[in-house]
């Protein structure tokens, strides 16, 4: 096991769970949108509002194959991570895969009171989380060694269940 990523939408805990993850696995943490706001010198809103979401995708490119090539680190994606094939190709090789599921309702208790989702500056972000979705939901799937609940339950829950499972997986 090189490294241990975690895949899944907005509000399922990646950032808050891989957090915990590395500090029990003893590895380092990294989450991509904090390195992404780093490297650029701007936030995540200010990178959307003045490169759109194109621009983005190709900081967030960039990023994901520079932290896949790490070795011994928990890492962070941000949602919207699987869109590319080139993401998910070098996520598979980067190390284990973790989705975190959350329902579109605990998504959006989880991200209501930040405003720094881009894509959730809308009038009705339920909507715009189930149409999101729709379309990531197969794309976790695909590339996700173990896919873990994250409904209802505190993050140190969801942390000791990733733990027990990550020892068994069979060699890939
Ligand atoms: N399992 C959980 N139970 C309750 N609250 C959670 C859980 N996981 C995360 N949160 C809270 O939800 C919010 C969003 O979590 P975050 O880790 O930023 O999600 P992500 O990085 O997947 O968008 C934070 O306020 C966090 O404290
Ligand atoms: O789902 C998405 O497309 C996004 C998720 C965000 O990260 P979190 O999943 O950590 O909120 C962040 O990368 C950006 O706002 C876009
Ligand atoms: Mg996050």
């Amino acid at each position: 096991m090189r490294n241990v990523i975690l895949v899944g939408p907005m509000g399922s805990g990646k950032s808050t769970i891989g957090r915990l993850l590395a500090k029990e696995l003893r590895l380092a943490f990294k989450d991509s949108d904090k390195e992404i706001e780093q490297r650029t010198g701007a936030d995540i809103p200010w990178i959307f509002d003045v490169e759109g979401e194109a621009g983005f995708r190709e900081r967030e490119q960039a990023m994901i194959g520079e932290l896949c090539a790490s070795d011994g680190i928990v890492l962070a994606t941000g949602g919207g991570a699987v869109l590319r094939s080139e993401n998910r190709a070098a996520l598979r090789s980067g190390g284990r895969i973790v989705y975190l599921h959350a329902s579109v309702a605990q998504q959006l208790e989880r991200t209501s009171r930040d405003r720094n989702r881009p894509l959730l500056h809308s009038a009705d972000p339920g909507r715009v989380l189930s149409d999101l979705m729709l379309v990531r939901d197969p794309l976790y799937r695909e590339i996700a060694d173990l896919v873990v609940e994250t409904d209802e339950r505190p993050p140190r829950m969801v942390v000791e269940e990733i733990l027990d499972r990550l020892h068994t997986l069979p060699p890939r």
